[in-house]
């Protein structure tokens, strides 16, 4: 029997090992993340929860052997994420994910985020439209919807950084488009098709099982004619580009060039048209999500806020390096940061694997016989209470105080990225501009929560998640 290895392993529901029937009601109900980190209390790290299905939530033995390169994404799962399939995320295949992310990942790469003139450009003309807003919310007293406008300077900060300063979006002065893109996200038929001269079909990829929401048809053909500008603007400009002002297009189309001298022009701008979507998507909603709760759990903790502002201050010293550079020598911002990545991962998975055809074994007792499905949850291992005890609570101190061994630990557990051969590629990215929005707005001002806001900001339970309420409510107070 095939799957004998599978017997031993503790079952989610009686019903596991003949049917996922259970579990699929649990995902459609929008119980999965939280209800995985429930069983893994009980049964322990490894959890059968269909006929071919493992849960696993440990690091040594566990994600470490299924998130390696030999594992391949399971097909079925990635191919109902999204309508578009040839972009990296959902790319199946080993070998050819390969060669794309070997083409893609230079410009996200630490060194190139840290030096890159293009990002530091963008992120200056948001953080100074970001000050105006805040200046004139603090002067009114507004209750700020910070959720909104998180995800409008990601916006604003990703279309800069992937399409040149001369076409980034301003949606800190006017959220309609950004508004445009959320409703996009929650509906469920994505698939978008951007005429030009070079056409190509687009997804706005975001949310699966999301609302079944239809998009609304003016905001997709809003989004359709901005993609349609700036990437054909992008390919225009691109012979006369300089180094210093290049943007992330410059670099794809480069990258495209070299590896297919003979690549027809649709098809390659169609390739990297979908990927900077995808792109967009994940720093509008994914970063957005990360923004505006950092900034709730601060707003819930002053003494938090106090001390994060102390450190800020310290920035003010004169340095011969950049901003970008000395953000590793800010440890309250960074603890901040991590445990807010820890308890609010905007994807809390689970990623499905395949188990090749030899199989593997886990936490040193399973054998799992090819072909069954494999993953893990963010929230799963995040809420694990033996490497984070009282996992529940916003704790930013757990990261100050822990001595050098329990650190290592602890950081190998946080998975907001995924990890391995597949591991996210805007990590470095996201964590430069959530760290410099974070000082733009906290070096001067201090948030507070709005009393008479009582909408529900847990985080909903689906693949890209964002606050049940659809907004977080907050107000700014200018401290100098
Ligand atoms: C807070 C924000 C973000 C979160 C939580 C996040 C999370 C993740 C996770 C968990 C994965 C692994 C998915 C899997 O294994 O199926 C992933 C992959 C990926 N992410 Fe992100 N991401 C974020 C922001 C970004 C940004 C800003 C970009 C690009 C600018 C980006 C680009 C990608 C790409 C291209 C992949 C696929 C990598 C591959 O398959 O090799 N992400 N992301």
């Amino acid at each position: 029997n095939n799957n004998s290895g599978l017997k031993d392993i503790p079952n989610a529901h009686f019903s596991a090992p003949y049917s996922r029937r259970w579990w699929l009601s649990i995902r459609w109900r929008k119980m999965e993340n939280r209800s995985l980190i429930r069983l893994h209390r009980r049964l322990g790290p490894v959890v059968r929860i269909g006929p071919r299905d493992v849960s696993v939530n440990c690091i040594d033995d566990g994600v470490r052997t299924i998130y390696s390169a030999k594992f391949d994404k399971d097909a079925s799962f990635y191919h109902a994420l999204a309508d578009q399939t040839g972009f990296m995320v959902t790319m199946i295949g080993n070998d050819e994910h390969k060669r794309r992310r070997r083409m893609l990942a230079h410009p996200y790469s630490n060194s190139y985020i840290l030096n890159s003139q293009t990002l530091d450009r963008t992120l200056s003309r948001v953080s100074c439209r970001l000050r105006e807003g805040m200046a004139a919310w603090a002067s009114t007293g507004t209750s700020v919807d910070v959720y909104q406008q998180a995800k409008c300077c990601l916006l604003d900060v990703i279309s800069g950084f992937l399409f040149g300063s001369e076409n980034a979006t301003d949606t800190l002065r006017d959220p309609s488009f950004q508004d445009d893109l959320t409703a996009l996200a929650k509906a469920a038929g994505k698939n978008l098709h951007v005429k030009t001269s070079l056409a190509w079909p687009m997804n706005y990829f975001a949310s699966l099982v999301g609302g079944n929401v239809p998009p609304d048809p003016d905001s997709r053909s809003r989004w359709e004619a901005w993609l349609t500008r700036v990437i054909t603007d992008s390919y225009r400009k691109h012979p006369t580009k300089h180094s210093s002002t290049a943007s992330l297009y410059d670099h794809f189309y480069d990258s495209f060039k070299i590896a297919d001298p003979d690549m027809p022009l649709n098809d390659m701008a169609s390739f990297i048209a979908v990927e900077c979507d995808d792109h967009v998507s994940a720093s509008h909603m994914g970063l957005g999500s990360l923004l505006s709760y950092t900034m709730y759990e601060l707003s819930r903790a002053p003494d938090w806020q106090r001390a994060l502002r102390k450190e800020l201050l310290t920035l003010g010293e004169p340095s011969n390096q950049s901003l970008a550079h000395r953000l590793a020598d800010l440890p309250v911002l960074d603890a901040v940061v991590t445990e807010t990545m820890r308890t609010r991962a905007p994807c809390p998975g689970p990623f499905p694997r395949v188990v090749p055809e030899s199989g593997c074994q886990l936490v040193g007792k399973f054998d799992i016989p090819g072909g069954t499905i494999v993953s893990s949850s963010a929230w799963a291992l995040h809420f694990n209470p033996i490497p984070f005890p009282s996992p529940e609570e916003w704790r930013p101190g757990r990261w100050l105080e822990a001595d050098k061994n329990t650190l290592a630990e602890m950081r190998k557990w946080i998975w907001t990225f995924g990890s391995g051969a597949r591991v996210c590629i805007g990590t470095h990215f996201s964590m430069r501009v959530m760290k410099e929005l974070l000082i733009t707005i906290y070096t001067d001002y201090e948030t507070f929560l709005d009393e008479e806001f009582t909408g529900n900001v847990e985080q909903e339970d689906i693949f890209s998640s964002s606050p049940l309420a659809g907004c977080i409510k907050l107000k700014f107070r200018r401290l100098t």
